[in-house]
């Protein structure tokens, strides 16, 4: 996950080791580091500066690092490491737990849960009641992923690499200072890597009754008997059909017409069909009217249209809001999107770079942490080397973690023929694949859009390990690689991934029709 495995100080050169890292000669013997980095936490605002608590004498001393980093998740930890990693000095502040939100309530607990949620189906312990499911087995699980990870994001960690970790809420006082835990810096550029939280949407009720968000749901320690989940966006869906599996009945309320919406329809279907299948009852075009708190301790959802939706848990999965606050004193401005940014990642404030979830419209490639990784890279091209890398460049795939999987890269057809008006639609099923036979796997297919010259547009699939099927698409569009090019592979037998050459394929079908070809053919065959 994030940067660190690839900016860790396994990687340094004598050269590039920052002085503190080089003082511990490395990470594995940091003992003492981490001990004082965990005494510092204790502390709060204290800061740990490569391995010595800054002491209070220290304190009333401004910090004056090349990069001030605000927020400790997948964006803030990357650009802090790799920053690191390059010889800069770094502070990095956090309010809350390193390693955000795809560490504690996101990427990583959401994907432990699916993947105890599958061993459940596969095991078909999930039918009936689901009696057989220890639940509490599966939260030691998901407990015990963050736990194993969580050291690579570590206060210890981040200190023994040379970067001044402080444990407190930042703001900004003025458009070159900022406060936090009692410490002044005045750094030459700031990142703001702030993240966003669960919307919580307008429905009169909902404040009386309680309710779970992603940042709570994983804290459960019983199997819910009846979990609504309002919303049927990626958080919606995936928590969904693993709960399901895990044996709750699971109802899924979505006020628009279709669920993950942003995703081309023909695609979504096919997991539409497989969360019904598994017995998730999707609600679409389902407005919330109120919400109450039973006698019985359930609750009720009063939909519009007179239905009542009753269980006994609700997830609220309807979107996220970016952290935005405190932005004045800095003159950065925001809007509901977050923090407006130009392609370069930089904010109203040309001190000032805001990345991952808390930046704005323009930046989103979506709310994932892939982008608030890649959005690291650009910053640190932009505030330590001036380099002028720009968003848009590079094509980002994003994958929804439901079974099947879906996962996509580049534009939509309804995008593709918005834009590019003529165009070829390659499509290949799993079924028509060796292994996802074997595998009892076959349902799905991949989608490609591509021009009628054979550039790839864009591409979809819809199967078991999608999300690792997109690569070859990702990258074929990243370096202007033709659908032929892919076509002309080599693939491994019998594996998934011979789909990609199947769809690819498809494209030379209609030059293997035409008549000059089968004249060719007929003339080699008559010189012998
Ligand atoms: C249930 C769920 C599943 C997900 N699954 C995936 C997935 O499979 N793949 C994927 O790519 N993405 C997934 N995401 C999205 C992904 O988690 C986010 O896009 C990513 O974590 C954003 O990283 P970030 O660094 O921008 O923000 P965050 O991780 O939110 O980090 C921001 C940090 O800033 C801190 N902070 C905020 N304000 C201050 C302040 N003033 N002072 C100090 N610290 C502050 C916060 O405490 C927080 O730790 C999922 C999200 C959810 C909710
Ligand atoms: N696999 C992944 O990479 C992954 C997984 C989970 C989340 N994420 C990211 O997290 C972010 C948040 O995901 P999300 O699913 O919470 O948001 P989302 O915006 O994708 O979906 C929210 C859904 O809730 C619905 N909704 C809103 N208000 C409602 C109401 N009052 N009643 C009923 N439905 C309502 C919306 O119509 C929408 O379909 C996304 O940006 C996503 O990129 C990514």
């Amino acid at each position: 996950m994030h940067c660190r495995r690839r900016h860790g100080l396994r990687h340094f050169t004598q050269g590039q080791e920052p002085p503190h890292a080089r003082a511990f000669g490395g990470l594995r013997e940091s003992r003492n580091a981490g001990s004082c980095a965990d005494s510092c936490q204790i502390l709060a605002g204290a800061a740990f500066q490569g391995g010595s608590c800054v002491t209070a004498t220290d304190a009333t001393t401004p910090l004056t690092p090349d990069l001030c980093v605000i927020g400790a998740g997948a964006a803030g930890l990357s650009v802090a490491s790799i920053a690191a990693s390059l010889g800069a000095s770094v502070v990095l502040i956090e309010s809350n737990r390193m390693g955000g939100e795809c560490l504690n309530v996101g990427c990583v607990p959401s994907k432990a849960l699916i993947a105890a949620a599958r061993w459940a189906h596969e095991r078909g312990r999930a039918d009936g009641d689901g009696a057989a499911i220890d639940f509490s087995r599966v939260q030691q699980h998901v407990a015990s992923v963050i736990a194993a990870i969580a050291p690579m994001d570590s206060p210890a960690r981040y200190g023994a690499m040379g970067v001044q970790v402080i444990q407190a809420e930042a703001h900004f006082t003025d458009a070159v200072t900022v406060s936090a835990g009692g410490r002044v810096i005045k750094a030459r550029r700031f990142v703001l890597a702030t993240g966003s939280r669960p919307a919580i949407p307008p429905i009169p009720g909902l404040d009386q009754v309680p309710y779970l968000t992603s940042e709570t749901v994983f804290e459960l320690t019983e199997r819910p008997r009846h979990l609504m989940v309002i919303g049927g966006g990626a958080v919606g869906v995936e928590l969904a059909q693993a709960y399901r599996r895990l044996g709750a009945a699971v109802t899924v309320i979505e006020a628009g017409p279709r669920i993950v919406a942003q995703e081309d329809p023909e695609m979504v279907s096919v997991i539409e069909r497989a969360l019904c299948r598994e017995g998730v009852t999707l609600r679409k075009g389902a407005a919330i009217e109120r919400i109450e708190l039973l006698s019985s301790g359930n609750i009720a959802l009063r939909l519009w249209n007179g239905d009542i939706v009753e269980g006994s848990h609700l997830l609220v999965a309807a979107g996220r809001e970016p952290r935005i606050e405190g932005l004045e004193p800095a003159g950065i401005k925001a809007d509901a999107s977050g923090i407006l940014v130009n392609r370069r990642l930089k904010t109203t404030n040309r001190k000032v770079y805001a990345i991952g979830d808390c930046a704005g419209a323009i930046a989103t490639g979506g709310r994932f942490t892939h982008v608030a990784n890649h959005h690291a890279g650009l910053v640190i091209r932009n505030a330590l080397f001036r380099l002028p890398a720009r968003l848009g460049k590079t094509p980002v795939p994003r994958v929804v973690h439901t079974a099947p999987e879906l996962a996509t890269v580049g534009l939509s057809e309804a995008e593709a023929r918005a834009k590019h008006g003529r165009m070829r639609i390659l499509r290949w099923p799993l079924s028509n694949n060796d292994r996802a036979r074997a595998e009892g796997a076959t349902e799905g297919h991949v989608k490609a859009i591509v021009t009628r010259r054979g550039k790839i547009l864009g591409c979809s699939i819809v199967s078991a390990q999608a999300g690792e099927l997109i690569m070859p698409w990702v990258l074929a569009m990243a370096r202007g690689l033709k659908v032929s090019d892919l076509a002309g592979l080599v693939y491994p037998y019998p594996t998934f991934s011979e789909a990609t050459k199947g769809a690819a394929v498809e494209f030379l079908k209609p030059t293997a029709q035409k008549p000059w070809l089968r004249w060719l053919i007929g003339l080699v065959r008559h010189l012998g």
